[in-house]
């Protein structure tokens, strides 16, 4: 039985089957599907208000779906909530509270969460370099560093699936181009990485696919081979043009 449960681990695998999203009359989601596979980007664009943050709230377990199923390596979130969560690792787009804290107990307090050591968190600050700002508090922070401090929160466990909501924004050109590299190097461990961007040349240089949200459904899913990034910009700059 164990050796079964280990086997479907291994499956590195995201299902979500025909899930929607209804505020009242607004349907910010229409039943929508994807797959991904283990060390597979996906990246979610389209204009303001089109439904990318709907999705991923639901796939954070933060949103629940008005329909539909989320299913990852075989953990259906609806039916195991708490197992769902501990193999996922989420940023948001912004902080919502721990402000009071230090960079230290913020990343202290979600390793404690995850069981992750004390080791891992000195790691994880050398490489989004905040060492400096390691015993400052947390509101204290620019929005790039603040950023960065979502995104080690978020990699602090090693998640299967990571979902990242508009995690570029605010910062600069040389921490744009870690994330990049970092993206890369997650991807290569296999880990499922969903984010969405309005950057189209970060969208073009990690995503193995972008999935064009528009008014709350897919509108367009472009394949990316990484071989021609401006062609694939332009690409998508025409389907914000078009639709
Ligand atoms: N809590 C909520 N209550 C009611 N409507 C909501 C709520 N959250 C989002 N919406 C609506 O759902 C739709 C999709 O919003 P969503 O935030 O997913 O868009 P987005 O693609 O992430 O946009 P942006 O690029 O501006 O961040 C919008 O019409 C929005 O007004």
């Amino acid at each position: 039985m164990e050796v079964k449960e280990k086997e479907s681990k291994l499956d590195g695998n995201l299902v979500l089957e025909a899930v929607s999203k209804q505020y009242k009359k607004n349907q910010a989601l229409h039943p929508f599907s994807m797959r991904m596979r283990a060390g597979e980007c996906v990246v979610l664009c389209g204009g303001n208000g089109a439904g990318k943050s709907t999705i991923l709230n639901i796939l954070a377990g933060i949103s629940k779906p008005t329909a539909g199923k989320v299913i990852l390596n075989g953990i259906e979130m609806e039916k195991d909530k708490m197992a769902y969560v501990a193999d996922i690792g989420y940023m948001p787009d912004e902080f919502l509270a721990q402000g009071e804290m230090s960079v230290w107990e913020f990343l202290r307090f979600y390793a404690s969460l995850r069981m992750v050591s004390e080791d891992k968190i000195d790691q994880i600050i050398m490489q989004i370099g905040l060492v400096e700002k390691m015993q400052e508090q947390v509101k204290a922070l620019s929005k790039g560093m603040r950023q960065r401090l979502l995104l080690a929160q978020a990699i602090l466990a090693d998640p299967e699936l990571l979902i990242m909501d508009e995690p570029t924004n605010g910062l600069d050109p040389f921490w744009i181009n870690e994330f990049i590299e970092l993206i890369q190097i997650l991807k290569k461990k296999g880990m499922m990485i969903v984010f969405s961007t309005h950057m189209m040349d970060v969208a073009a240089e990690v995503g193995d696919r972008i999935l064009f949200i528009h008014e709350g459904k897919l509108a367009e899913s472009l394949v990316n081979d990484g071989k021609d990034i401006p062609g694939f910009t332009r690409r998508l700059l025409e389907l914000y043009r078009s639709n």
